[in-house]
């Protein structure tokens, strides 16, 4: 048996960031940036009025103040996208909105709240200080500057930013697509009812939603049968167009484990037991001309989820050029259980909060590889060393998340929220 560290580093030293293209900003959200980005021109582009008011000259209004208000002529108004030039006159206002150019000559805002809000004459009530509600130009980037660097993940205020500086189109490195493969005599896809000794294929659409969820795209191409002609057709027709392809089954020592006879010896493929509980089976290497990396899973549903969050996450970080760290965080266990010798046990546990405000966890379900309700009900994976015989009520684990944390602390809040009502009520 190899150790998790070992298979995970075989993988990591053999996939590669994948090719870099060019794409319109607003279908590069999510990818990331294979350039860096600089400053075509100053951002704000130029001075702009941040509130609705009138645009004035602060040394006119020194000493105005409510009780000796000044009443000023309006030369019109400017709105935003105005145009054409304006001038600041002494003795003087614009009124202004909110994004509009500072007329030249001007520089302070006062805003609409400190006067009388008239259009044609108006009555300022408060002297601004000097520069008051104007945003500069280049007061965010000026020409040049380093807007968003090599590496970076797309995300809203990239494309801001970037928007904003007017880049239509930025080079980032190509979306992942990720082709899952089912296999296996006794599956049936969604749909079809499951005939005497058959079982409905969960892996597939398991799959896809935990590659979908991780910000890749990912389809589901069908559930194979036990033949090794047809897996071979199948894998070597999507080695043509897919960036990762994952299959579940037939992996382990059963006389039908046709996966593994297929592809045992093609490419760079190993098959290895793994130090781990579940997920022992994998295999994985690099196919065809394109070098597809091709993970093959264990098919029990719960091995084959743990598999794509130890295995194939990092790996797609690796390919997409994402920084991508799971969440892992301490929890103390509320009640304990025994783990396999000689494995690493990602157990299934659910996590709710103690007395001090700290996670604790349980299991969820029990330990075997098919318990799919357990792993619905987990919030995450306890990670516990090799050479442990057992877990203790009491001892703090690492719990490595299976959920996004906002989702399961909103959950606690509302038990917390439901307990103290039944606590008042009782
Ligand atoms: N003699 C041994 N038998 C097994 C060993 C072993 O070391 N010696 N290892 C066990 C472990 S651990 C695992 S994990 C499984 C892995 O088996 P395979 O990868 O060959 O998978 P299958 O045999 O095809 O299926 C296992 C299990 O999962 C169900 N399954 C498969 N695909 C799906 C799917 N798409 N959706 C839902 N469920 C699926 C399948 O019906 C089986 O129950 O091998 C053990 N055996
Ligand atoms: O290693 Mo298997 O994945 O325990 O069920």
């Amino acid at each position: 048996m190899i150790t998790v560290e070992e298979h995970l580093a075989r993988i990591l030293d053999q996939v590669e960031p994948g090719e870099e293209v060019a794409l319109p900003l607003d279908e590069a959200g999510g990818l990331v940036l294979a350039q860096d980005v600089t400053c075509g021109v100053d951002l704000p582009r130029f001075d702009n009025s941040a509130m609705d008011g009138y645009a004035v000259v602060a040394a006119e209004l020194e000493g105005v103040d409510p009780e000796h208000p000044k009443l000023l002529p309006v030369q019109g108004d400017i709105a935003a996208g105005a145009g054409e030039p304006h001038t600041h006159t002494p003795g003087s206002v614009w009124r202004i909105m909110t994004g509009a150019p500072v007329p030249e000559g001007a520089d302070s805002i006062v805003p609409l709240e400190d006067t009388d809000e008239r259009p044609h004459e108006v009555l300022i009530k408060v002297a601004p200080r000097e520069g008051a509600h104007v945003r500069r130009a280049g007061e965010d980037a000026r020409v040049g500057d380093l807007l968003v660097r090599a590496g970076t993940t797309i995300g809203p205020a990239e494309v801001a930013v970037i928007a904003s500086a007017g880049i239509s189109t930025v080079r980032v490195l190509a979306p992942v697509r990720v082709v899952v493969l089912s296999t296996g005599d006794e599956l049936v896809p969604l749909g079809s009812t499951p005939g005497p000794g058959q079982i409905q294929d969960s892996n597939g659409p398991m799959l896809v939603s935990a590659v979908r969820r991780a910000g890749y795209y990912a389809s589901h191409l069908g559930h194979l049968v036990d033949d090794e002609k047809s897996i071979k057709a199948e894998i070597t027709h999507h080695l043509d167009h897919a960036d990762v392809i994952i299959t579940t089954g037939g992996v382990s020592k059963g006389a039908y484990d046709a996966v593994k006879a297929v592809l045992t010896g093609e490419g760079s493929m190993e098959f290895s037991e793994v130090a781990m509980q579940p997920g022992k089976p994998q295999g994985f290497g690099l196919l065809g001309k394109r070098k597809v990396p091709v993970f093959t899973l264990p098919g029990n549903p719960v091995s084959a989820l743990i598999s794509f969050e130890v295995f194939i996450r990092p790996a797609l970080a690796k390919i997409s050029g994402r920084l991508d760290q799971p969440v892992v965080l301490p929890a103390l266990v509320v009640e304990g259980w025994r783990t396999p010798e000689g494995r690493r046990q990602y157990a299934r546990v659910r996590l709710s909060r103690d007395l001090t405000g700290e996670y604790a966890c349980e299991p969820a379900g029990g330990p075997g590889s098919h318990l799919v309700a357990g792993l619905a009900a987990a919030d995450g994976l306890a990670i516990i060393d090799a050479d442990a015989e057992e877990v203790q009520a009491g001892e703090e684990v690492q719990v490595h998340l299976l959920r996004p944390l906002p989702e399961i602390e909103a959950r606690l809040a509302a038990q917390e929220e439901s307990d103290a009502e039944d606590e008042d009520q009782g």
